[in-house]
């Protein structure tokens, strides 16, 4: 990064549609990878589950060893420092106890050194008007903290896909320094549709980041279908980049100064104030005024 302005640099996201096994999981994302990068991407990323996308638990946690999760891990080290690229594991699934895993977040430097780990920390407990129901937090510990990560061309606030619904988290990073948010996620197709990508403009929007969010997507072998639609979005809100709903790259070239420009039109990130609601007592009829 020469002077002030930080270097405009190429961002490639990698949409995947990953299933129960871990090595053809990462056959797919090594090879689209390895496309980003030929294509001049300097920073990628993959997204949630990118080594397995599994809801039997049982299954996850025997394959999600530290020792399978490892041989992931690794060998994505390799490729960034083959490559020469930073390379943001969007999530893999490591064991931490016997009965739990984290679905943590790996930022890779050029050099093959992790300079980042993230583990998701709000859990996707929910139950959908469609019938499906979630339980995340059976399977695996929410992490504790926030993380902000150093990129040649500024700082980056990592987050994990259901994270996405909780702004507090991005208004914090944004204010510790961030100036890019990174949400890979593996969206439901249900919840996909109704939210996503208003979620991810508003979160672009408010904090004058540039968000990547890189996606699972389409139907999977163990019978769950991801929204896909991985989105690169500008800090002024603009999406420079969306995908449909089948494993490819999304490709942008950012301009890191579009945040400075974004944050002097609009400075909402700096002003605002913590609230005291005041309950309003209830209307006592037409004589009251
Ligand atoms: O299941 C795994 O293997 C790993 N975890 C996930 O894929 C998680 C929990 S199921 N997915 C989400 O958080 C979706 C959030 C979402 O769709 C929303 O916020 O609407």
């Amino acid at each position: 990064m020469s002077g002030e302005t930080p270097e405009r640099f190429r961002a490639a996201l990698v949409q995947l549609r990953c299933g129960r096994s871990i090595p053809p999981n990462l056959e797919m994302a090594e090879r689209l990878i390895r496309q980003a990068a030929d294509q001049g991407a300097v920073y990628i990323q993959t997204p949630e589950n990118t080594a397995l996308m599994e809801l039997d638990r049982p299954l996850a946690l025997a394959q999600a060893s530290e020792e399978e999760a490892s041989e992931a891990v690794a060998r994505m080290r390799g490729l960034a420092k083959e490559l020469g690229v930073w390379l943001h594991v969007g999530s893999i699934a490591i064991k931490v106890a016997a009965d739990k895993l984290a679905n943590r977040s790996f930022l890779i430097a050029p050099s093959g050194e992790i300079a980042a780990r993230y583990d998701k920390m709000h859990m996707f407990d929910v139950d959908l008007p469609n019938g499906e129901v979630y339980r995340e937090s059976e399977a695996y510990r929410p992490g504790s903290k926030a993380v902000l990560a150093s990129l040649p061309w500024g700082k980056l606030g990592l987050s994990i896909c259901y994270d996405l619904r909780f702004p507090a988290l991005y208004r914090a990073l944004a204010q510790a320094g961030a100036s890019f948010l990174a949400i890979p996620s593996a969206f439901t197709r249900e919840t996909g549709r109704a939210h996503w990508r208003t979620l991810v403009r508003a979160r672009a929007i408010e904090t004058g980041c540039f968000v990547f969010a890189a996606t699972q997507g389409g139907f999977h072998e163990m019978g769950r279908w991801t929204y896909g639609h991985s989105l690169i979005v500008s800090p002024w809100g603009d999406v420079l980049a969306e995908a449909g709903e089948a494993p490819q790259i999304l490709i942008a070239d950012i301009d890191p100064s579009l945040v400075v420009h974004a944050r002097a039109a609009v400075p909402s990130l700096s002003g605002g104030k913590d609230f005291e609601v005041e309950i309003a007592g209830e209307a006592r009829g037409p004589a009251d005024s």
